[in-house]
């Protein structure tokens, strides 16, 4: 067993300024911020990570450390931190719902997986630089969720006070975020190169190999002056993108991104997931958009696309849930630059399914790999001249009681605070053509180079 210690406490301040002002120390940061909802969870540091969430037990204290130390009183004189008498305890494994009262917070494990682990082509040396690890305890997380925002400590050891009281004290004090432009230059990828994989991609579909394969391509980015995870993350957050905000950071290289492919949220016994493809732009006028819209629901090629997602959404669902709920009919879903076909899927977990088997599950869907999903993982590994590291693949976390989300980390691009990758796929099937899908790539690209600023 590994025990956890984990003290929350409240805090009022913005989430996204207390992280600007605490990250400076911590070269491991990692997001999974959801810009529409309250499910906003931001690490600092390193305190454990682990294969597995079947052996962890935790303990979770509450208070004000604050108060404590300013009122001078000794530890232990108010329920402590990592107090197994004041707190309350769970294992990730056994999660029952609704056992904890509601300002209390399991610790939070953040989780980044690579598209295709076991691919064995190198992947560009920012990616590889990341360790291969499952499931990652910071030892800050900045929380903001259903029961409010939490600053949590967490430590192998009974939390020290004051610890909490200094970064409670930082998070108070955090200053309002600052928000950079950073010029770059985008240098172009072969259009040449582009042809010949779909070329390839197509005579695979002629052959019956798959069905469809979602080509993906990758643009070098080269900023003109020095820039950090942090200025990536504000512009993501604070601009126009659509999703979730994603960043995880190993000492100099972040990958990061804001996507809008929810992969799997478990609840207690309540799943959802999203089908997600089948694209068109989005208007210059909401007419313009609407009359789009109404094109790509009529499209039977998108249509297709959309619907071997929807197959094997549906049929793993089927398999380890019940009360099954995915309409038949898809509806749009409009973000900054594009519209998706978009079918949500809800249903209820069978006992003993943790998330992470949801997720291993799920991912890839042909919405990012292709179908049937090994075949077209495999034409990938021979089609696409890079590994794609963790674009495309499963990221978030997940807590202490078992709860928690992954989305597919798409529209996302990695960097050394320099100049880095971005990376964007589009579904291939019969009749797909080179240049269309190309600009619909250029146009999925825009969301991660928001990053940059205006
Ligand atoms: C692969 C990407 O997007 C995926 C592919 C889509 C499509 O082909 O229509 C739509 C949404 C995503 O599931 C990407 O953004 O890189």
């Amino acid at each position: 067993m590994t025990r956890i210690y984990t003290c929350n406490v409240p805090i009022e301040a913005d989430l996204v300024d207390a992280f600007c002002w605490l990250q400076k120390g911590f070269t491991d940061q990692f997001v999974y911020y959801d810009k529409a909802r309250a499910c906003r969870y931001m690490g600092l540091g390193r305190c454990i990570a682990l294969p597995s969430l079947r052996d962890v037990e935790y303990e979770c204290g509450e208070g004000s450390p604050l108060r404590e130390v300013a009122a001078g009183e000794a530890a232990g004189g108010v329920p402590a931190c990592g107090d197994v008498a004041g707190g309350a305890c769970g294992t990730a494994a056994g999660a029952t719902e609704g056992h904890m009262p509601a300002d209390e917070q399991p610790p939070v494990f953040f989780s980044f997986n690579r598209f295709d682990a076991t691919n064995p082509a190198p992947a560009d040396e920012l990616m590889a630089s990341f360790p291969h690890l499952r499931f990652m305890l910071p030892e800050i997380v900045l929380i903001e969720n259903e029961r409010g925002r939490f600053l949590q400590v967490n430590s192998l050891g009974p939390v020290y006070p004051g610890r909490v009281a200094r970064f409670q004290r930082m998070v108070a004090a955090a200053p309002a975020r600052a928000s950079e432009t950073i010029p770059f230059t985008l240098q172009p990828d072969s259009r040449a190169a582009w042809d010949a994989e779909m070329e390839a991609a197509l005579d695979a579909i002629d052959a019956g190999r798959v069905q469809k394969v979602v080509l993906s391509r990758r643009q070098r980015l080269v900023a003109e002056r020095p820039f950090s995870s942090k200025d990536l993350l504000v512009n993501l957050i604070d601009g126009d993108a659509r999703g979730t905000v994603l960043l995880y950071r190993y000492a100099d290289v972040f990958f990061c991104g804001c996507t809008p492919e929810l992969l799997v949220r478990k609840q207690g016994g309540a799943v959802e997931s999203m089908c997600l493809a089948g694209t068109c732009p989005v208007g210059a006028t909401p007419e313009e958009s609407a009359a789009l819209a109404d094109e790509l629901m009529d499209d039977g090629k998108n249509r297709a696309e959309h619907d071997y997602v929807v197959q094997l959404i549906r049929g793993v669902l089927d398999r380890v849930c019940y009360n099954v709920d995915v309409p038949t009919t898809p509806q749009i879903m409009t973000l900054s630059h594009v519209q998706h076909l978009f079918t949500p899927a809800r249903a209820r977990v069978l006992a003993g399914i943790t998330l992470a088997d949801l997720m291993e599950d799920l991912h890839p869907t042909p919405a990012v790999a292709g179908t049937p999903v090994g075949e077209a993982k495999m034409l990938l590994r021979v089609i696409e001249p890079y590994n794609r590291g963790f674009f495309a693949g499963a990221c978030g976390f997940v807590d202490g009681d078992g709860d928690g989300e992954f989305s597919v980390a798409l529209r996302t691009g990695v960097f050394d605070g320099e100049s880095g990758w971005v990376y964007a796929g589009c579904g291939i099937v019969a009749g797909s053509d080179a240049t269309a899908e190309y600009e619909e790539i250029n146009l999925k690209l825009r969301t991660i180079l928001s990053a940059f600023g205006a």
